[in-house]
């Protein structure tokens, strides 16, 4: 099944999958004058995990809440498994679930008692919806866990009682605001790993997420927010390729008698660039170079020392992006003081 996905993941990549489960076009939100949400064209399809990323208020809270129905949107369209989350709320409600940030339980009930509780608001019939309990208790390890109060459950066993609750209307979509903060690490990589078997299922999952080191492990995809619009959005490599020039990095450690190790590294094809302080040289390439690099050092006359190779880190491009998008801003201010230090303003 997780080959099957892989595998389906790569089409979406080359465009040739189109089974597409979610998908607004201009889709704008204004709040008075602010624009929160700016013309926003989004696509996603069945069985990926698709991230949404941005600074606080960058607009994604307010993306989600259009995708649900729960406020309306200034312009654009939204449509959410062939429905229109404003025309069709409770169809879009009753295949989409929502995991909030944080999930409202009734403390002094068990998890159990609060599963049934909500079975039974969705009117599933009492001998399925104990046997739907069961299954997703199961599924989220909470078994055992099942007859206490979740006054007694940590942040973590919260966080997945709330997709055991979710599952009980088998949902073709979820989506998560920031499912993994305030969990720790353990509990993160457990919560991840279950975002991956949801995945793996065939459920199409899209989440909300600062905690950029845990959206690398687990989005096929990602989207940057900044005010209001989505700056950037591909796979991890695409976008280190984009605002990094490289996506590996290869480093390596190497003697070189002649200063030939420099030149030789920097012809390799697919290097973008060469990095070197002393005998350390940093390779900036486009994919992993790292037996391309060793033979070149030994052809250059160097004896090679150590070689690795570091993957792009979202956070990296991430950091790269702003600091990128801060100077741009800066430069015009820059350039009109020059002008009037030169005179040039009238
Ligand atoms: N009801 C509202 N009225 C006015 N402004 C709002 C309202 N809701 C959100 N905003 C503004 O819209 C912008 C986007 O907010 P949003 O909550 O969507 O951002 P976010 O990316 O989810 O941020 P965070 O990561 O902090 O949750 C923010 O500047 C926020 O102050």
């Amino acid at each position: 099944m997780a080959e099957k996905n892989r595998r389906s993941s790569a089409h979406q990549e080359e465009g040739r999958h189109d089974d597409v489960v979610l998908r607004t076009r201009g889709l704008t939100k204004h709040y008075g004058s602010f624009v929160a949400v700016d013309n926003l064209d989004l696509t996603i399809r069945r069985g990926e995990v698709f991230g949404l990323l941005g600074p606080n208020g960058s607009g994604k809270t307010t993306t989600i809440l259009m995708l649900l129905g729960l406020t309306d949107p200034t312009a654009g369209t939204v449509e959410v498994l062939g429905f229109d989350p404003q025309r069709h709320p409770l169809s879009v409600k009753a295949r989409v679930g929502y995991l909030p940030d944080q999930v409202g339980f009734y403390d002094n009930l068990t998890g159990r008692e609060n599963l049934t509780y909500i079975a039974k608001l969705n009117g599933i019939p009492r001998a399925e919806a104990y046997r739907r309990i069961d299954e997703a208790l199961d599924r989220m390890g909470l078994a055992e866990a099942a007859d206490r109060p979740v006054s007694t459950y940590s942040r973590g066993m919260r966080q997945r009682l709330g997709v055991a609750e979710l599952l009980l209307k088998h949902p073709q979509i979820i989506i998560m605001d920031e499912p993994t903060l305030g969990l720790d690490p353990e509990a993160a990589r457990l919560f991840l790993r279950i975002i991956r078997d949801l995945r793996d299922e065939g459920i199409t999952i899209l989440l909300s997420s600062h905690l950029l080191y845990q959206v690398q492990e687990v989005c096929d995809r990602v989207g940057l927010f900044s005010r209001g619009r989505m700056v950037l959005e591909g796979t991890v490599q695409s976008l280190a390729q984009r605002v990094l020039g490289g996506a590996y990095r290869v480093h390596l450690e190497a003697q070189s008698p002649n200063g030939a190790v420099a030149d030789a590294l920097g012809r390799l094809p697919d290097v973008v660039a060469v990095r070197q302080e002393g005998d350390r040289y940093i390779l900036e390439a486009r994919r992993d170079l790292r037996a391309e690099a060793a033979r070149a050092v030994v052809e250059a006359g160097g004896r090679l020392l150590s070689l690795d190779v570091e993957a792009p880190s979202l956070d990296e491009i991430y950091a790269r992006y702003f600091q990128e998008m801060k100077s741009a801003e800066a430069q015009p201010a820059a350039s009109k003081r020059e002008e009037v230090k030169h005179g040039r303003n009238p």
